[in-house]
């Protein structure tokens, strides 16, 4: 019977990643980033050397998704057996290439050295009870299906088919989350579950279109790019269509293209024969749209979209932007020591500008995100704001002293420079947390507000104390 780890907040928590290539590498990064200690075992001799440029690849995008720090980056380790990595562990991913043989050998060697820890089988195609087929017990191994870049997409697809443990598939959902990510749980198995099956309808189209020669690898991309992969990210595909029927919603839109299913629009279960000319002519289509840049390149500015798009998505709340939201309010708030600690994070990309660095507008975030961690520190938050009283911020002067790039850790350390009555006086200096140099500082004046008159107002007496203690101990 598998179980998943009672460890406590605090305690180190250790992932083993057999299988350290495209997916497995992004699963070593997205545990390490998460806080986790990793095990890999990947026979390649250039496991590491790839390994080591997936995580450069994610240590400079992953952070950069939130408004809080991650966890304390856990440590990598490379074993030199399956038993090895997975002894101890208290998750197991397998990654091993989708070769159900190959699967089949790999699990039960998982299974004879850690019987107890869950074993997520990344597979893209095969279902819980063929993976089953080769192991001891009966429902240790179920699908965590992730996707590319797994450091950065929250979707895990899960499967635990038949006879799955419903307790155990709920505690790996807690895991996942605990991770970032966003577990769908699949409630019957099927071959390539749910994403790829959608993936492969359109997989198969477009290989059609480019053997009929009606559009190139480059066209068939504009086509996705300029137009619905954009809404899909937003909305997916029901909630599009709903749309797409106007005021008469999904009923229109069926009324209107139900029809349509008929007629031969898609060829379907019909697949191109890929024979040695097609495959060729794809490769060399594919290098003249995208060969200049390498693979890494490629992956970078891939990153770097996903960033700023998952980041749009979180300023409104809708699909992986919600998760991340989810996640952010799970990191460690600051909000400690004298003076009191009030922002860390990384800089994110879209926070630069033309001239490569932190544009003005974003010192203005850091240093409001700062008072309000002053607020909440002093029991002036979200649940005083909703109760009619807040501050109002009337004058800031920032110093703008060193460049600050995308990527950097910042910290701001804030001290309460006077209180008087109504008004609050703050100063911020934001650091580098690499070296501790002063990027900024801000000077602020505060107004204590009635939100009911919307004009000043002197603080409630308890509010007032703390505010003084505080001065007292930042004097
Ligand atoms: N590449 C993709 O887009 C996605 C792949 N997947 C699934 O993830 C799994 C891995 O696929 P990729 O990472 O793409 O393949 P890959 O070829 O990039 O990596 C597989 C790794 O497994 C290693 N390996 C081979 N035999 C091994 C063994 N006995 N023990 C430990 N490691 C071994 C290889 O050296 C290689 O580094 C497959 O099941 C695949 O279906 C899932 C989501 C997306
Ligand atoms: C091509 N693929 C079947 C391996 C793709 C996946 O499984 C998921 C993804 O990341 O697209």
């Amino acid at each position: 019977m598998m179980r998943i780890s009672g460890k406590m907040k605090g305690q180190a928590m250790r992932a083993a990643v057999i299988g350290g290539g495209v997916i497995g590498g992004g699963w070593v990064a997205r545990f390490l980033l998460n806080g986790w200690d990793v095990a890999v075992f990947d026979p390649d001799p250039e496991a590491e050397r790839k390994l080591d440029a997936v995580l450069a690849n994610a240590r400079a995008a992953l952070p950069m998704l939130y408004e809080r720090s991650l966890p304390k980056e856990g440590r990598l380790s490379f074993a030199s057996s399956v038993a090895e990595a997975v002894t101890g562990a208290d998750w197991v991913q397998e990654s091993v290439p989708e070769r159900l043989d190959l699967k089949h050998r790999v699990l039960a060697e998982i299974e004879a050295a850690n019987a107890e820890a869950p074993i997520g089988s990344s597979t893209s195609g095969f279902k819980p009870s063929e993976l089953r087929e080769g192991m001891a017990t009966d429902a240790s191994v179920f699908v965590a299906h992730p996707f590319n870049p797994v450091y950065l997409l929250p979707l895990v697809e899960i499967v635990g088919g038949e006879g799955a443990d419903a307790g155990v598939i709920a505690r790996a959902c807690e895991v996942l989350r605990g991770i970032g990510m966003y577990p769908l749980v699949i409630r019957a198995e099927i071959d390539a579950h749910i994403a790829d099956r959608l993936l492969e309808a359109v997989w198969r189209e477009a290989l059609w279109l480019v053997k009929d020669g009606i559009a190139t690898t480059g066209e068939i991309d504009e086509a996705i790019r300029m137009g619905f992969g954009l809404r899909w990210a937003q909305m997916g595909l029901f909630e599009t269509y709903r749309i797409a029927g106007g005021e008469g919603g999904m009923a229109h839109f069926v009324a209107q293209f139900g029809p349509c299913l008929a007629w031969p629009w898609t060829k379907l279960m019909d697949v191109p024969e890929m024979t040695d000319d097609f495959a060729a002519e794809i490769g060399a289509q594919s290098d003249a749209q995208s060969g200049a840049l390498s693979i890494r390149e490629l992956e970078r500015l891939r990153d770097k979209n996903l960033v700023a798009i998952l980041r749009a998505l979180k300023r409104e709340g809708s699909g992986a932007g919600r998760v991340l939201l989810e996640h952010d309010a799970t990191l460690d708030a600051p909000g400690e020591g004298v003076p009191l600690e009030t922002v860390r994070r990384v800089v994110p990309s879209d926070w630069t500008d033309y001239n490569g660095h932190m544009n003005e507008s974003r010192y203005g975030q850091v240093f409001s995100d700062a008072a309000d961690a002053v607020m909440a520190h002093l029991g002036a938050g979200p649940d005083y704001v909703a109760s009619g009283q807040s501050f109002f911020t009337v004058e800031t002067r920032i110093s703008y002293l060193m460049e600050t790039r995308a990527g950097e850790r910042i910290r701001v350390a804030t001290r309460v420079m006077g209180a008087e009555g109504k008004k609050l006086r703050l100063f911020h200096e934001m650091e580098r947390e690499a070296d501790g140099s002063v990027l900024a500082t801000c000077e602020q004046l505060l107004v204590h507000v009635d939100l009911g008159t919307r004009r000043s107002s002197l603080p409630g007496p308890d509010l007032a104390e703390r505010i003084r203690a505080l001065a007292a101990a930042h004097a």
